[in-house]
């Protein structure tokens, strides 16, 4: 397993261009499945993850070609089965993603249920209830998502609690229902827009983008000629650098970037002392080489403070002045970074779903084992900021979410190196 070298104490400074966004590319490509004629994606990041979906739908028979630009055309007609085995379902849960499109566009499914993960034990049963509510017929037998109906069928459905992944497969499942689908208490998330606006580009009828309330006027075929979209920037990698230069006292222009759906984070940042600058399409950040204050934050659904961002604020939390109390409100076990971070000489009081950080003066470089994707960024910022070296085991996690990690952070001036295994 590769692992990452960090030397910390360097003040990071300089420009990046962030890439497309993990969370909106996954449900996109697996949107794909819904359209009768190839479709062309741009902004597609180097991730892991990426890589596991074209397995995927490669599985099912779909064609892929990828450019050296890394747009991606998939052209799913030639598609032979609706199954989405375990062994791929495994790493990488938004795998779930598929069950959507292919059971409104199939009439059947066969998806491996997700397993266990690092960061909660995140069920799909929001996903399941609303598409039995829309006629499907659905068994879980060992391990498996079974799922067929004729046709789906809209209808009103009001998610029990807001769910990403369950929007999107609801939304997805939706376009090619009989009828309306009103679904309420939506994700509000801007990568479900995203996949709105793609959905739409095909030829879907959907209201309400941007809202939590969605309605869908169910469509008898998608798909559009030539059709070219490009996925959305990434927030979270962009919080992250941000983070990157926050941590060391120093300074980063992003480029590629939005502002608007960053709300809550360039707040928090703000408050901590950053002075932060942006237009169109870049965001940059100047600590002028000062000590960041610490911040509290809670995580909840957009536009409120995002989950995918809650170690970083811890890692910057460990080396700031004060006290900074951080609530994880969505995953249940998401703080697995803590006990790592504590090995490096943070001083964190885990209470229930607060953690209740008091900077210290300096963190100290250590081996440490990354857990789940955030996590890994979370410590891959604290060792940039501590004395020594820091060994992060398991990137894995890291190379499923970031992409070219240590290529960014060293074109910012960090002394990072991959250790294959
Ligand atoms: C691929 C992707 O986009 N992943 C993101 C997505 O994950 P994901 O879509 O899996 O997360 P959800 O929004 O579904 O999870 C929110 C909460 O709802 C619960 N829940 C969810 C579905 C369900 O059927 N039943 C249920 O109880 C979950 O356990 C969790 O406590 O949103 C999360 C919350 O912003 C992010 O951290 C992930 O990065
Ligand atoms: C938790 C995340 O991803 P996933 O939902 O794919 O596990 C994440 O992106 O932080």
């Amino acid at each position: 397993m590769d692992k990452l070298l960090i030397k910390g104490g360097v003040r990071l400074s300089g420009e990046l261009r962030i890439s497309g966004a993990k969370n909106a590319a996954l449900p996109i490509m697996a949107a794909t499945l819904l359209a009768d004629q190839p479709v062309n994606l741009g902004n597609i990041p180097h991730l892991h993850d990426i890589t596991t979906t074209m397995e995927l739908l490669g599985r099912m028979g779909v064609q892929l070609m990828v450019d050296e630009k890394m747009n991606i055309e998939i052209d799913s007609r030639s598609i032979t089965n609706f199954e989405a085995p375990y062994e791929l379902v495994r790493t990488m849960r938004a795998s779930i993603l598929v069950l959507g499109p292919l059971l409104s566009r199939f009439g059947e499914a066969h998806v491996s249920l997700p397993g266990g993960c690092a960061i909660g034990t995140r069920p799909v049963d929001i996903h399941l209830d609303g598409l039995a509510k829309m006629g499907a017929d659905i068994k879980v037998e060992a391990g498996f998502i079974h799922a067929k109906v004729d046709r789906l069928k809209g209808c009103r459905l009001v998610l029990e609690q807001v769910t990403v992944t369950g929007t999107e497969n609801l939304l997805m499942a939706a376009t090619l229902a009989e009828g309306t689908t009103i679904i309420e208490n939506a994700a509000r998330e801007p990568e479900v827009s995203d996949l709105a606006h793609f959905l739409n580009a095909l030829g879907a009828r959907i209201k309400g983008i941007g809202t939590d309330i969605l309605e869908i006027e169910g469509v008898d075929r998608l798909g559009k000629k030539d059709l070219h979209y490009t996925i959305m920037p990434d927030r979270i990698e962009t919080g992250t650098y941000l983070i990157a230069a926050a941590i060391t006292g120093g300074k980063v222009k992003l480029k590629s970037t939005r502002t608007d759906i960053l709300d809550a984070v360039l707040a928090k940042l703000t408050e901590a002392g950053a002075e932060i600058t942006s237009g169109p399409d870049w965001i940059a950040l100047d600590m002028h080489g000062k000590r960041p204050k610490a911040v509290s934050v809670r995580t909840a659904p957009y536009p409120a403070f995002p989950t995918d961002m809650q170690a970083q604020f811890t890692a910057m939390n460990t080396i700031a002045e004060g006290v900074g109390i951080v609530t994880e409100t969505i995953f249940e076990n998401r703080y697995m970074h803590i006990q790592e971070m504590q090995r490096m000489g943070a001083n964190i009081k885990l209470e229930s779903n607060t953690a209740i950080c008091t900077g210290v003066d300096k963190l100290t470089g250590a081996p440490v084992m990354a857990t789940d994707l955030r996590a890994s960024a979370g410590l891959v910022l604290a060792a940039l900021a501590a004395e020594g070296e820091t060994l992060v085991d398991r990137i894995y996690h890291i190379d499923r979410g970031y992409d070219h990690i240590e290529e960014k952070l060293s074109q910012l001036g960090a002394i990072i190196r991959r250790v294959p295994s």
